[in-house]
């Protein structure tokens, strides 16, 4: 009987200085908060409904406590949790996914035109091929763009992503969401073009200075997830992004605004996407197969085919000088 216990606490009486007991109590606070700061992240739910029902003013302990746990944690962006909600509000107003904007056909015929493109007009990159086309930009991070037309075939799809962000504009029944003011205002003038073989993509980044901020894509042949990442917490391969959006073949996106200027956007290098309905914000414009679905329907496996993006951009600034460096009339 007087065993254990007595020995446990003799044993403790004499070797754990003061010290240790608080480093102790401070550690199992810390473990503590960080579950708990986890399982609030895994308990918000996603879906817009449940956020409408969240009450706008929350108690100020509540407040005090979330400072708190930021501060304790190190933590200055914020919570996927809390950058869901962000977007979900500011969301008319960051980006517009419009599915089928183009018909099979035109999806044949624009990738029919990059590869009928002369084989000079292909950069390699290590991990994707591009081309460029229109305004374009001397040097990396230059502000101002050398005037140059878009290919017809290009064209054509610049004027019709005009005419639907005024439609986007005008849509009063915000069926589209966003409101994608720089493409309303100006036909893109810029476009490149990526193509991802599976298991290819693109690092999380911002995009560079010379072009307005807002870019459209339409995607051809296969699906994408883009990724975004708050700017203030970064990405990494080992950082999971904030939320995605689905793109699938023939689809417009139009991202602006918030979304364009705070969060990095990305491609995971991988040949299948496991995609969930909590973390696709265009789950339910997205169109997804049945068969692509598992039985709950919240969550599928799309395998990966070559896809080519059209990114069409706005430069923001169009030097007077042409491409031989002469002022133009
Ligand atoms: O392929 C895409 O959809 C994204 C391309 C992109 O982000 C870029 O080229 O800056
Ligand atoms: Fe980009």
């Amino acid at each position: 009987m007087s065993g254990m216990p007595f020995r446990y606490l003799h044993f403790v009486n004499a070797r754990i200085d003061p010290l240790l007991f608080v480093s102790i109590g401070v550690a199992g606070f810390l473990l503590h908060q960080r579950e708990r700061l986890a399982t609030s992240r895994r308990a918000v739910p996603l879906n817009g409904d449940e956020r409408l029902r969240r009450p706008l003013l929350l108690p100020i302990h509540t407040l005090i406590m979330r400072k708190a746990e930021r501060w304790w944690q190190g933590v200055k962006a914020p919570t996927r949790a809390e950058a869901l909600y962000t977007i979900m509000l500011q969301g008319p107003a960051s980006y517009c996914y419009i599915p089928n904007f183009i018909t099979s056909a035109d999806e044949t015929r624009l990738l029919n035109k990059v590869y009928q493109a002369p084989q000079s007009k292909w950069v390699t990159l290590s991990n994707r091929r591009l081309q460029n086309w229109g305004a374009t930009t001397p040097k990396e991070g230059s502000t101002t763009a050398i005037a140059h037309p878009l290919p017809d075939w290009l064209n054509t799809t610049a004027i019709s992503i005009r005419n639907t962000a005024i439609e986007c504009m005008n849509d009063t029944n915000n069926t589209t969401k966003g409101i994608p003011r720089v493409f309303a205002e100006t036909t893109p003038n810029n476009c490149l073009i990526n193509e991802y073989l599976p298991g290819q993509g693109i690092m999380p980044h911002l995009d560079g200075p010379a072009f307005k901020s807002a870019v459209s894509t339409v995607t051809l042949g296969s699906h994408c997830v883009l990724d975004f990442y708050h700017k203030d917490k970064g990405a990494g391969r080992d950082v999971d992004p904030d939320f995605s959006l689905l793109l699938q073949p023939r689809s417009l996106v139009i991202i602006h605004d918030d979304l364009y200027n705070n969060y990095l956007h990305g491609i995971k290098e991988v040949v299948q996407d496991a995609v969930q309905k909590s973390s696709i914000l265009n789950w339910a414009d997205a169109g997804m197969d049945t068969d692509e679905l598992t039985s709950t329907g919240e969550t599928a496996i799309l395998l990966r085919e070559t896809r080519v993006s059209l990114t069409f951009r706005v430069a923001a600034k169009l030097s007077k000088l042409n491409l031989f460096g002469k002022r133009r009339e």
